[in-house]
């Protein structure tokens, strides 16, 4: 079986694809997988990290309103589409998925114009623009949540897997996590990541909060986002923290094992995008939750308190993030062991470790092969 998989821009559209790209390989014997993306989204760094060969296209973001951009972006899209025409002729998919993002637009839409079978999968609980435009000529909406149901019309088309979860994150055993991040079991590790491009504001409270951490019994992973790594390191150091590799604060730029940091974490501090949070709740993690306040219909907040209201999270809104406010939520947490284990097993409940699988069986209904 071929199957082409494309999504991208941020790693929310991204590891999905890689999730199921991993469990294809675990259940199919004869699979051929290409992936296909833009050269200058976040997969141009993480497919070919992840051993996979991914074809480069043009492809660029739509505007809402009509602009010179808007015009820019469709003639890129254009250009796209003839790529994409390329590569499905080169490769012979059976299937091609689409993970969302615009990288997706043009290989999804070609192969629906070529009468290959086509799947989307969308994240979200409020759908991005580029899912939206695709289903109406896609086989299969597969969706992370039901609430995205209301954003679709092809009701027919419409399924619900949840959002798929790389197998290397069910798998990690706890011993080897440690290792591989030189950290101890003990004490507690608090795991800290603003979605994969970081997070500005979070970056700075925590930052705000070193001192304080320093002085408790905890280890602190913080994965600052490459562009703001400088800043932060530099503002640690200036606090007197340096020894980001085997110190009680650890600062790093990004990571490539998020599976073993979410195998030894007991809570995290993170935004709320969907994929993310997939990964958090099918860790059985607590969290305190810092939606971006800036993403399409505020689904972050949306995804937040979701969680909330099962009772596996704590949301700080993004306007109210301070250093002193983090601390506050943060230390009372801290200390009760009750509460922690009352938000983790909530956590592990939302968790939906087997949307992977569900997918999979979704696109071999629709595949040629
Ligand atoms: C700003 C914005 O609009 N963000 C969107 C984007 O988020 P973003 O790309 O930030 O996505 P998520 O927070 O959902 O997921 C981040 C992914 O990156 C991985 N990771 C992160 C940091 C790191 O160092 N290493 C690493 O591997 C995480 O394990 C996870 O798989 O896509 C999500 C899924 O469509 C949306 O819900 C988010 O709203």
């Amino acid at each position: 079986m071929k199957v082409i998989i494309s999504g991208g821009g941020t790693g929310g559209h991204i590891y999905p694809g890689l999730a199921v790209a991993r469990s294809l390989e675990e259940k199919i014997n004869d699979i051929e997988i290409l992936f296909v993306g833009t050269a200058d989204g976040l997969e141009a760094d993480i497919i070919p990290k992840a051993g996979y060969e991914l074809k480069t296209i043009k492809a660029e973001g739509f505007s809402r309103q009509l602009s010179l951009q808007l015009i820019k972006a469709v003639t890129k899209t254009g250009i796209g589409v003839l790529e994409s025409y390329r590569i499905l002729k080169e490769f012979g998919p059976d299937l091609v998925l689409g993970t969302g993002g615009y990288v997706c637009g043009p290989i999804v839409l070609a192969a629906a114009l070529q009468n290959i079978p086509t799947v989307i999968h969308e994240q979200n609980a409020y759908p991005g623009l580029t899912n939206r435009l695709l289903a109406k000529v896609v086989d299969k909406v597969a969706l992370s949540n039901q609430a995205a149901e209301d954003y679709f019309k092809a009701k027919d088309k419409l399924t619900v897997t949840g959002n798929p979860i790389r197998p290397e994150i069910l798998a990690k055993q706890e011993s080897i996590a440690y290792q591989e991040l030189n950290l101890k079991p003990e004490p507690k590790t608090i795991l800290v990541f603003g979605g994969s491009r970081g997070a500005k504001s979070i970056n700075q409270a925590l930052v705000g909060i070193y001192k304080q951490l320093e002085k408790l019994d905890i280890q602190l992973l913080h994965v600052t986002g490459k562009k703001d790594f400088e800043r932060i390191a530099t503002e640690a150091e200036e606090l007197g923290i340096n020894d980001f590799e085997s110190g009680k604060i650890r600062i790093k730029p990004y990571l490539y094992n998020m599976e073993a940091a979410l195998a030894v974490a007991d809570m995290v501090i993170s935004r709320a995008g969907a994929t993310g949070l997939a990964e958090i709740t099918a860790s059985g993690l607590p969290a305190i939750l810092i939606p971006y306040p800036y993403a399409t219909d505020n689904h972050q907040e949306h995804n937040a308190r979701a969680l909330e209201k099962a009772g596996a999270a704590k949301v700080i809104i993004d306007d109210n993030l301070t250093a002193d406010r983090l601390w506050s939520v943060l230390k009372v947490l801290l200390n009760d062991e009750d509460k922690l284990a009352a938000m983790s097993k909530a956590s592990l409940a939302a968790g939906e470790p087997q949307a992977a699988e569900k997918l999979i069986n979704e696109m071999m209904v629709l595949s040629r092969n």
